[in-house]
């Protein structure tokens, strides 16, 4: 009851910009310091914006479980308001009935058990391509660079499953695509001005060429929906359309979602959302899974084990037998909670006041969760930076939202959606990596100067290309 009267903990700030300039590169990390000072709830002035910091498993208990209806809409933000064709997607969407219906579309249409299993088929084909070029790479004995290799298979499941289209050879090339997507994720991840700066929060925008980039790189993806949109120009026949023909059909329908003429900017925001959310993610989990069990040959050694004593020869691991991979599984837990792609999960804004720890939250005020820290919490892991995958021998806790420990896929109404297509992309494409390949270090390497560093912004992916040599298993 005392607490409830004193202020929320707050660093102190410089005039105009408030606390902005403590943000640094790496915002979740920078973060994680100050909490360490100030405590599990921290009150930052961005800019104008109040910004309510949460640094423990209890507190994002609180948010995100006990008072979800309160914090589970979202900010408008320039980066994703331009992206999004004015929020028209799911993740940037204010909570309302437009992203109650389009959710439980999407959630029937592509992201359900019974869709992604269907298209299995897809996946095997894709994972068979990559190791069969990891296999030539492993004859000529050159090096692989794991973070092409994972974005290329996320890119050709996702375009495939969800878009219906082959990406190569039909839509941009590999090159000009991988750098299109790296920069969205930098627009939808780095501090706008004119967000937080009132009044000339626009003009300094203007000045630093945040807004051109932002307006480039919304054209350029436009350009890109655009050649996926030509290739679904032909009528199926019933039974044989995809999920963009569906939304091209809803178009056609002017249908209404929420309150919402459905229009071609809608299936846009929706392609976006798929596109940005579904493939950086499920292939910068892969990636740095590699990282660390490069890092760390007795984990490496001991999950190749696991699948290749259980399956003896096989062409491929297929998901019915990922099931009998606990120790696969604890490597991915393990990755999740060191590093989760989304550090500070997507910002919510408070909607109707509530309380953490006995602090007034107050309306307008922008949440992030710090789920890098919690997975850094001594007092809830022990030896928090070691790669430890024995540690969920036994343990309940896993990454559906209920285990506040470990929040790689958020948590409450706004959990990701696509957590199951995720997970399942991220144990195929592994199991099948690791089953077929032993992975060296370049000649002259040791494991301590593999790098971890971390792209800046938002999205924590390994920033620097993992170089490793494959070799075959199977002909030794
Ligand atoms: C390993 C893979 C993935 C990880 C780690 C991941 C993680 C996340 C996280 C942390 C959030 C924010 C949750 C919050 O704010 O509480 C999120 C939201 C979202 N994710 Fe994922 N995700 C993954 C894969 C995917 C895939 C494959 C798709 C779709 C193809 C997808 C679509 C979405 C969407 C649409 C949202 C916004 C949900 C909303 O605001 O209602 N994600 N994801």
């Amino acid at each position: 009851k005392r607490r409830q009267h004193r202020s929320i903990p707050s660093p102190p700030g410089l005039p105009i910009i408030g606390n902005l300039h403590q943000l640094g590169d790496l915002p979740h990390r920078s973060l994680w310091k100050l909490s360490k000072e100030y405590g599990p709830v921290m009150l930052l002035k961005l800019g104008k914006v109040p910004t309510i910091i949460l640094s423990s498993s209890e507190t994002a208990k609180q948010a995100l479980r006990d008072h979800d209806l309160h914090c589970c809409t979202r900010p408008s933000l320039a980066g994703g308001r331009e992206l999004s064709y004015n929020n028209r997607d799911i993740s940037f969407s204010p909570y309302n009935d437009y992203w109650k219906e389009l959710r439980k579309l999407c959630t029937r249409e592509i992201f359900s058990a019974k869709r992604i299993n269907s298209t299995q088929p897809i996946k095997d084909e894709e994972v068979k391509k990559m190791i069969h070029s990891i296999a030539e790479s492993a004859s000529r004995k050159t090096p692989v660079n794991l973070n092409e290799k994972c974005l290329a298979l996320s890119v050709s499941i996702v375009c495939r499953t969800a878009f219906g289209v082959i990406f190569e050879g039909n839509v941009l090339s590999n090159d000009r695509f991988n750098k299109l997507i790296r920069e969205a994720f930098e627009m939808l991840g780095s501090f706008s001005a004119s967000d937080f700066i009132p009044y000339i929060g626009w003009i300094i925008d203007r000045l630093t060429g945040m807004q051109g980039r932002r307006e480039k790189t919304g054209q350029d993806l436009d350009a890109f929906y655009e050649q996926i949109i030509d290739l679904h120009k032909e009528e199926k026949e019933v039974g044989s359309e995809d999920f963009v023909d569906l939304l091209l059909k809803l178009e056609k329908e002017e249908a209404v979602v929420g309150n919402d003429k459905f229009t071609r900017n809608n299936t846009k925001a929706i392609l976006m959302d798929i596109l940005l959310a579904g493939i950086e993610t499920s292939s910068g989990t892969m990636t740095w899974a590699m990282a660390e069990l490069a890092r760390n040959p007795r984990v490496m050694r001991k999950v190749q084990s696991e699948i290749r004593n259980k399956f003896g020869k096989r062409e491929l691991i297929s998901l019915e037998d990922i099931d009998q991979l606990q120790y696969l599984r604890m490597v991915i837990k393990e990755t999740y909670r060191l590093h989760p792609l989304a550090p500070l999960l997507l910002p919510r804004e408070v909607m109707t006041e509530f309380e953490i720890d006995g602090y007034k939250i107050q309306p307008k005020t922008h949440i992030h969760v710090n789920i890098w820290a919690i997975g850094r919490d001594p007092n809830i892991w022990k030896d928090p930076e070691e790669f430890l995958p024995e540690r969920f021998f036994d343990s309940k806790i896993d990454t559906k939202g209920q285990s506040f420990e470990l929040l790689a896929f958020g948590s409450g109404r706004r959990i990701c959606p696509g957590m199951y297509m995720g997970e399942t992309m991220v144990e195929f494409g592994l199991a099948n990596m690791l089953y077929h390949f032993d992975w060296q270090l370049q000649e002259g390497m040791e494991v301590e100067d593999i790098d971890m560093e971390e792209c800046l912004g938002f999205s924590a992916g390994k920033k620097n290309g993992l170089l490793l040599l494959p070799v075959k298993y199977l002909d030794h």
